[in-house]
């Protein structure tokens, strides 16, 4: 049920949160994962816990002066679609999300960090905004100061093009779906492309933003990278999403810095 005209404290259909609960905030950093909120919050100055209502968890904070919100957005594109736009209609006008991807380039090592300039749209919900003709891409003052970010970290780290689809097991065990034909003469296509990695948001993020006039940026935590493994290379398992989160709150203090 869209609900454009929100009285101040009127609660938004799935977040279930009002104008007034964000009010101020500048930049909504979206995490995938409900669990990596606080997480995320714990990081920020003056954290405060909104809500929770189904895959959304909801707090705000600060980052310097910058007042921000953190929402997750569950698993891929359509629930992160109603959060996005959600937090539009509270008013936020910059997204960048925190994910986790799976390598797919074998430079890109487990605990390695993503910054995302584009998505491959294979996912479903892009559609239903944009042609596909139309690019998933980064907004370009974002996704520089998100790269600078991770640089004065001192972190590895790489920017590029990252895969997104709707199914995950799709994703890790293709040869046993249907339509396996279809799914691993891609892969080898994104491969070939050096993409850096696969999971399932940006493209959503970048689209959504792209037909609402809002701006978006992404980085990743590559959690392992599969084409490694099915090399014989080493391939180290990292779940800990800290440093990801680390270049996003560096990427918004620079972008302040920069008058963005
Ligand atoms: O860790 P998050 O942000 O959820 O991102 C990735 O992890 C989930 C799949 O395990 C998908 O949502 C994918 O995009
Ligand atoms: O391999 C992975 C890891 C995280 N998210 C994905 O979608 N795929």
């Amino acid at each position: 049920m869209p609900q454009v005209d929100l009285a101040p404290d009127e609660k938004i259909w799935h977040l279930q949160i009002s104008k007034n609960d964000i009010k101020g905030a500048k930049y909504a950093i979206l995490p995938g994962d409900p669990g990596r909120v606080p997480k995320i919050a714990a990081l920020l100055d003056r954290p405060e816990k909104i809500n929770v209502n189904r895959e959304y968890v909801t707090y705000t904070g600060y980052v310097g002066d910058a007042k921000v919100v953190v929402c997750s957005t569950g698993i891929g594109g359509p629930s992160a679609s109603i959060a996005v736009e959600e937090l539009h209609m509270l008013g936020v006008d910059n997204f960048i999300r925190i994910g986790t991807c799976g390598g797919i380039h074998l430079d890109v090592l487990g605990g390695d960090v993503v910054v995302v300039t584009g998505a491959i749209r294979a996912e479903g919900t892009s559609r239903e905004y944009l042609p596909i003709e139309f690019p998933a891409v980064s907004d370009l003052d974002m996704a520089v100061a998100l790269r600078d970010g991770a640089k004065n970290l001192g972190y590895r780290y790489h920017t590029g093009v990252v895969e997104c689809k709707d199914s995950y097991y799709g994703q890790h065990s293709p040869e046993r779906m249907p339509v396996s034909y279809e799914l691993l003469n891609r892969w080898e296509a994104w491969k070939r492309a050096g993409t850096l990695g696969s999971e399932m948001e940006s493209a959503a993020l970048f689209t959504v933003c792209a037909a609402i006039g809002a701006k978006a940026g992404a980085v990743m935590h590559c959690v392992q990278n599969q084409e490694r493994k099915a090399l014989g290379m080493e391939n180290p398992f990292d779940h800990d999403t800290e440093k990801a989160i680390r270049v996003v709150l560096e990427g918004i203090k620079l972008l302040e810095e920069r008058g963005f």
